[in-house]
């Protein structure tokens, strides 16, 4: 049986359900529950802390999890990213009060707030910076108001909460974050469980595919064939049938789902019709 771990909490427990849910995998009912087995799929799912679970996956004692990145490098745990799932995207950046500092390189002798000591503190030795960093649970945007740190370190999305106390963003981001599947660095390859793994990140490849492609099926003469395709290569190569009417033939090809207009204009301009797109519910590349 797979053990895996899965957010029980906080911005990347809902879509972590939703993905696994559309990736054929059976989820709690009830946001209280802590473990439940999916004995068709054989897998056990343990819904766990986010900042907790990568060093569970690290301890060997669960196979894989779902985290952030930012997580998963504060902790500083044994266990390596193996595949980003796109969603819970964000910064993590310093900010501070206007005029205050306009980088890392201004932050020596100065006290910085975060609830990611490890990255923040990483981020300072590398820079040669010496600051003090003081941990907080949450809601650390409030710090610099009430005089604990004259600068934070935070996950930033739409940027929201630092306007709302009065923040703005210095410097570089300090890292780009996302939902990740992580692993035990160096896992054993000849494991038991590794085609279950394997398994498993291929069910939640073909979730990503069919969130960011569709279909896309159009008629076009044959003497625009290679122009059509150029526009459409798909993901290897497109399927190209015959036509009862002479002289053309019928394209499919997968498409990035962002593009599919831009393309059905594009394929309109070279004469393509009957240009149709339909969605993908699910795929296995
Ligand atoms: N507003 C946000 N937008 C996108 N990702 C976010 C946001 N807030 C937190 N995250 C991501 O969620 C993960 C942190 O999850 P965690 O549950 O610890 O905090 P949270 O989502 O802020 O929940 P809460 O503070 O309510 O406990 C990190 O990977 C972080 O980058
Ligand atoms: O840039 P934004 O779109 O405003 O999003 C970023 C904010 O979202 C998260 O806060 P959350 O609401 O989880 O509270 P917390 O700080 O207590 O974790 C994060 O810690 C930031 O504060
Ligand atoms: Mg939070």
């Amino acid at each position: 049986m797979l053990r895996i771990a899965v957010p029980n909490k906080g911005s990347l427990s809902g879509p972590a359900a939703e993905m696994l849910h559309e990736a054929g995998y059976q989820q709690r009912r009830e946001s209280k529950e802590l473990r439940i087995v999916d004995p068709v799929n054989e897998v056990e799912f343990f819904y766990l802390r986010p900042r907790d679970i990568a060093i569970y996956v690290s301890s060997g004692r669960l196979d894989i999890g779902i985290t952030g990145r930012d997580l998963l490098i504060d902790s500083g745990a044994n266990a390596e990213e193996i595949l980003p799932l796109g969603f819970a995207r964000s910064t993590f950046r310093y900010a501070t009060k206007p005029g205050t500092a306009s980088g890392v390189q201004d932050l020596g002798g100065m006290t910085v707030a975060t609830s990611y000591e490890g990255i923040v503190a990483g981020h300072l030795a590398d820079n040669g910076i010496d600051a003090s960093v003081v941990h907080l649970d949450g809601a650390v945007e409030t710090a610099i108001e009430l005089g604990v740190a004259e600068v934070i370190a935070d996950v930033v999305e739409t940027g929201t909460s630092l306007r709302n106390a009065g923040l703005e963003v210095i410097g570089e981001p300090i890292m780009k974050s996302e939902a990740v599947v992580v692993r035990r660095t160096g896992a054993d390859a000849e494991s038991e469980t590794e085609p279950k793994v394997q398994q498993f990140l291929r069910r939640l490849q073909g979730v990503l595919v069919a969130r960011t492609y569709v279909m896309m099926d159009y008629d076009c003469r044959v003497e625009q064939l290679e122009k059509a395709v150029a526009v459409t290569p798909g993901l290897e190569s497109p399927t190209v049938s015959p036509l009862h009417n002479e002289g053309w033939v019928a394209v499919r090809a997968m498409v990035p789902a962002r593009e599919a207009q831009r393309i059905m204009d594009d394929l309109y301009a070279l004469g393509a019709r009957a240009i149709l797109t339909t969605a993908i519910h699910a795929c296995r590349l």
